[in-house]
């Protein structure tokens, strides 16, 4: 992948990802190529404790989700899901060895937190990985983008996000055929199925993301953080509900009125309420 313009500083080091950010932008990168990138718990903590970061950054306005590549042989990967070989009896086991989903939790951030995130995609986004460019506010594919989803034909399914979601996108007919037949999509029927905003040589991929995020950087973000949470708020019942509303007290809290209600509480003195218009 070709460098953008932008000069990357590293923030932690981790043993499975890669963390930068630079003119307030965040980069995540799962690195295991040799994996195709699949994630082990440990890559998911990793990826949990970045976007907590991102999230928790007031000079953070987009996140930069990718996958390392390309590998030795020459293929690039966003992630190819759970990491098979650590697959126990009740999910994916750590060194500490306990069966975990933990990607659930990281999905979970990603949709809520107040950032813009958009998932960078060169080659495989598979099963897991799939999903979680799913759960990305937008998502850039390269040319050789590959999308799957494949737990039926390997002894998996993700009932949440991973169906219900991706039925809202590509909607219902479309969301069976991908999870009943398992079968790979090219970038271009990415595209056209609304799976993915645009497609780009590979070698602009990263270039092509910076740009987007840089765009996004010039609008107002209390306006990008109420739209994330009324876009949620569609689909993600009383969680949802509860991101909007949160948003509602968040602005509310901004105002003379309200500071006026917290002032007399505090003051013990009655508040002006007549200050205060009841708007049509
Ligand atoms: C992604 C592929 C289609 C790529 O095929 P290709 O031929 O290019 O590469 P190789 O197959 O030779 O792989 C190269 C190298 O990478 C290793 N590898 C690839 N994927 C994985 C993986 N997922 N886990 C572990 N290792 C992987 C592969 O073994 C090779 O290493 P060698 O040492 O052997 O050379 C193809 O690789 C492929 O199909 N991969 C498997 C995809 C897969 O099964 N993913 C898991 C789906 S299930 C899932 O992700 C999942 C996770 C969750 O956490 C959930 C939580 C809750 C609900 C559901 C969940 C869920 O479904």
């Amino acid at each position: 992948m070709s460098t953008a313009d932008i000069t990357w500083k590293p923030v932690k080091n981790y043993a499975d990802i890669l963390y930068h950010k630079a003119d307030g932008i965040a980069k995540i990168t799962i690195n295991r190529p040799e994996k195709r990138n699949a994630f082990r718990p440990q890559t998911v903590f990793e990826m949990y404790d970045a976007f907590a970061d991102a999230r928790e950054d007031q000079s953070i306005g987009v996140v930069l989700l990718t996958g390392a590549g390309p590998h030795t042989d020459g293929k690039y990967a966003f992630c190819a899901g759970g990491d098979q070989s650590v697959r126990g009896h009740a999910g994916y086991v750590g060194d500490d060895g306990v069966p975990r989903l933990n990607v659930l939790d990281l999905q979970k951030l990603i949709r809520s937190m107040p950032k813009v995130v958009i998932a960078l995609v060169a080659g495989y986004a598979v099963g897991g990985g799939h999903v979680l460019h799913l759960v990305c506010d937008l998502t850039i594919s390269a040319d050789n983008g590959v999308f799957s989803q494949v737990g039926p034909k390997m002894g998996s399914f993700d009932g949440g996000f991973g169906s219900s979601y991706l039925a809202r996108i590509v909607g219902q007919k479309k969301a069976r055929e991908i999870w009943y037949l398992c079968r790979q999509y090219t970038a271009a029927q990415a595209l056209d199925m609304g799976l993915v905003n645009a497609v780009v040589p590979v070698a602009q991929l990263e270039a092509e993301g910076v740009k987007w995020a840089r765009e996004i950087l010039t609008h107002s973000p209390l306006a990008i953080r109420c739209l994330k949470s009324a876009f949620n708020a569609d689909v993600d019942g009383q969680s949802g509900i509860q991101e909007l509303a949160g948003n509602a007290t968040l602005l509310y809290y901004m105002t003379d009125e309200a500071k006026e209600f917290h002032s007399a509480q505090r003051e013990k003195r009655k508040p002006d309420a007549r200050k205060f218009p009841w708007l049509p």
